[in-house]
Formats: C-alpha cells, structure tokens, sequence
C-alpha cells in the first residue's frame, strides 16, 4: 500500500515561562493511502498540533511531515479539515456551503451543482439542500461540514473532534454514516478524538498518544470486519480492542504541562 502520510520525527515546542515547552517531542508515523487512522489521548498530548501540522496550519519547530512525499509548508486542497465547530457560513444554504471551495477553486457552475448534489445526497441532506445551517441540527451542519470538505476531493480528510460537540446518540449515528461514506469514497483519514469508542469503532489503526512531552505510546491494529454494524460494535472483539485502547490511554501517569 501506498505511504499517504509520513510524519517523520515531528517535534513542536512552544515558548513558556522563558523554557521551552515540549508540546510533541519526536512523533513519527505512516499513514497510508485509504487509511483511517484515529488519534486518541489525554487532553494536553498534542493530537491537535498533530494534524494541525499535517493540515499545514501550523509548522513543525524539529522533523518534517510529508504528503504524497512532498513536504507540507502550507494547506493545500489535497487535505480537507474538519473541527468540532461547524465553521459553516451562516448566511449560505447547505448548497452554497458545500459548492463555496469549488467556487473559489474556479469550478464551472454546472459542474459545481452537480458535485454538490452527489455529496450533499452522500451524507443524506438532499431535503435540506435548500436550508440555512441555523435551521439545522448539530448533526445535521457537521454532515453539511462532511460534505464541504469531500467536494474539493482531498485525497486526506483530517478531522478534529468532529463530533465532539454532539449528544451521544447523534454521535454514533454519525459515526456510523461517516463510515459509510467513506467506505463508498475511500479517502485517508487522520481523525482526532477523546473518545475511546469512537477511536476503535472508526478506525483500522488506533494512535495512542501521551503528554509532555507529546507523544506516540502504542499503535493498535483495529482488525474487526466492515461494514462497522451494532453488531460491531456490541460483540466480544470490539470490547476486547476497547479495553486495550482504554489501558494504554488511562493508565498513563498524569503529567503536568511545565516546562523541560
Ligand atoms: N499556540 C500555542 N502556544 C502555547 N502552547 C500551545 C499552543 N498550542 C498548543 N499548546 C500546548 O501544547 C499542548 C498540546 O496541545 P494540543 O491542543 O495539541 O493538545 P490536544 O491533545 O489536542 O488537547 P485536547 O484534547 O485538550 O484538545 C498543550 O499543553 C497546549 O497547551
């Protein structure tokens, strides 16, 4: 398989009380393409500045990550990002929200509709094609945020506690249909989360990560069968992977954010 994403030595320190502080120390990693990788870890262990490094949005201060084997230096349309805020434009419909980067990208018009059209039907918002986002459910806008981000066809979709904000209810329903979007347009995926769950039931790969410094403790293959169904979700083999996400997650010792 392909190498999509190569994190390679990726260190990021940010300036504290005169010292440096280690917000990730030496993190290496491969993601390949068509993956779904998800990164989990105590709150402070550095997952955003992960992917934020990946998605270009910030820079790496030791090691380098690569995409499709060019080095990242800025965002590009080859990654779509996705945050727990819906970051929708409140006065453009769900159309216009999913058509606005194959506007700016210069995208004829028909075309335009016509991709909009495929993706808003692919995480099932076709009746509210029509609709504000403030006449939305929280569920709703972050399909409608699912839908942006695949119209621009990024070859990596790097999403940040997407459906953090979310009830838990409407947050397996998610989970569940992200999956099944995906599986019918396969993308690599880096996808951040507090939620053990949610790490195992997403992925084929769970990174588990610690803090200070931020770092990369145990990668674990994630070998239950797709389609991801309750049954899934509720059998022995997802409960096996749960509890051994959740150890190497919870039984950390807690560390406290100073400077090295
Ligand atoms: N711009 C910044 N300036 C200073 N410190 C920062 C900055 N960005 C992140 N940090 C620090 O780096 C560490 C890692 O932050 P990051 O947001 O990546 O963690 P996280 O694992 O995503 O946390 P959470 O799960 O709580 O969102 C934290 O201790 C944070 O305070």
């Amino acid at each position: 398989m392909t190498t999509r994403i190569s994190i390679r030595g990726v260190a990021r320190t940010f300036p504290l009380q005169g010292k440096d502080f280690v917000a990730l120390g030496d993190v290496s990693l491969d993601v390949a393409d068509n993956e779904f990788v998800t990164i989990v870890g105590p709150s402070g262990c550095g997952k955003s500045t992960l992917l934020n490094i990946v998605a270009g949005l910030d820079h790496p201060t030791g090691g380098q990550a690569l995409v499709g084997g060019q080095a990242v230096t800025g965002p590009g349309p080859d990654r779509g990002v996705i945050f727990q805020q819906f970051a929708l434009f409140p006065w453009l419909t769900v159309r216009r929200n999913v058509e606005f980067g194959l506007r700016t990208a210069g995208v004829p018009r028909a075309e335009r509709r016509r991709r909009a059209e495929h993706f808003i039907d692919l995480v099932g918002l076709t009746q509210f094609a029509d609709a504000l986002p403030k006449t939305l459910s929280g569920g709703m806008k972050q399909r409608c945020a699912i839908a942006r981000a695949y119209a621009v066809d990024p070859s990596i979709l790097l999403m940040d506690e997407p459906f953090g904000a979310l009830d838990a209810l409407t947050r397996v329903r998610l989970q569940e249909q992200l999956l099944d979007t995906w599986s019918r347009e396969k993308r690599t995926v880096m996808f951040v989360t507090h939620d053990v769950d949610e790490a195992v039931f997403l992925a084929n790969r769970v990174v588990v990560m610690a803090a200070n410094p931020g770092r990369i403790v145990e990668v674990i293959d994630v070998d239950l069968p797709f389609p991801r169904t309750e049954e899934v979700r509720l059998g022995p083999d997802f409960s096996r992977l749960r509890n051994r996400v959740w150890s190497a997650v919870y039984h950390q010792p807690a560390q406290e954010r100073k400077p090295s």
